[in-house]
């Protein structure tokens, strides 16, 4: 499939507590830009689940005053949702790029997901009809994958080989994440159907 016929949605979940970091890490700058508009911006029109509206140039802001963590904000996004498959991702990847989310919703799978030596629950490509049938059924991200028959596990050494920077996988939890090299484990593709 080309990149320019793929066609999803894109969701960015930007109500965290940011604990570790100290402070709200999606409005953290870097370049003069925010974590979150440093994502956000990459793709034409994402749904934004935040805790408070902030200033975006693009994107749909939805609300979230629930208090219920990452799957609790992405049933906040299912009304907003119509394209097969949606592209989850978090504030806190600031260098992740839509070439990333291109790949991984090329796969022919419930659930594509990145892994960098851990699955990284927040890159990663979900189908619409999976998610709308399993989110009642989850309590973390991570229990979509258990639910899944058709995973495609998009290792690092694909990823290197499409000549995507692995730094794109950054993921800020604390400081020393924005400050230290990043260096994932490296891992290969598998495609798994469960039976
Ligand atoms: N809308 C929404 N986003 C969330 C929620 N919890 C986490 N996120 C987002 O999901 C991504 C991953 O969050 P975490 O790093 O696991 O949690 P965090 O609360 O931001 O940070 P810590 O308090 O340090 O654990 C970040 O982009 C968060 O902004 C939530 O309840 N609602």
């Amino acid at each position: 499939m080309s990149f320019s016929t793929l066609s999803y949605n894109v969701v960015i979940l930007a109500g965290g507590a940011s604990k570790r970091f100290g402070e709200d890490k999606c409005d953290h700058e870097i370049d003069c830009k925010t974590f979150l508009q440093r994502i956000s911006e990459n793709f034409d029109e994402p749904i934004i689940v935040t805790k408070r509206i902030r200033r975006i140039k693009n994107g749909i802001q939805v609300l979230d005053n629930v208090n219920g963590g990452p799957v609790e904000a992405i049933k906040l996004a299912l009304p907003y949702l119509s394209k097969e498959k949606v592209f989850i991702t978090g504030c806190d990847y600031p260098f992740l790029s839509k070439r990333i989310a291109d790949e991984i919703c090329s796969k022919d799978a419930e659930i594509s997901i990145v892994d960098t030596g851990e699955l990284q629950p927040l890159i990663g490509c979900y189908s619409l009809k999976f998610l709308r049938d399993n989110i009642d059924k989850v309590k973390k991200m991570l229990d979509f994958v258990q639910l899944a028959k058709r995973i495609y596990i998009v290792g690092t050494h694909e990823i290197r080989l499409k000549g995507i920077p692995l730094k794109s996988f950054v993921n800020v939890n604390n400081w020393d994440d924005l400050t230290n090299s990043y260096k994932p484990k490296f891992t290969l593709s598998k495609y798994i159907i469960k039976c």
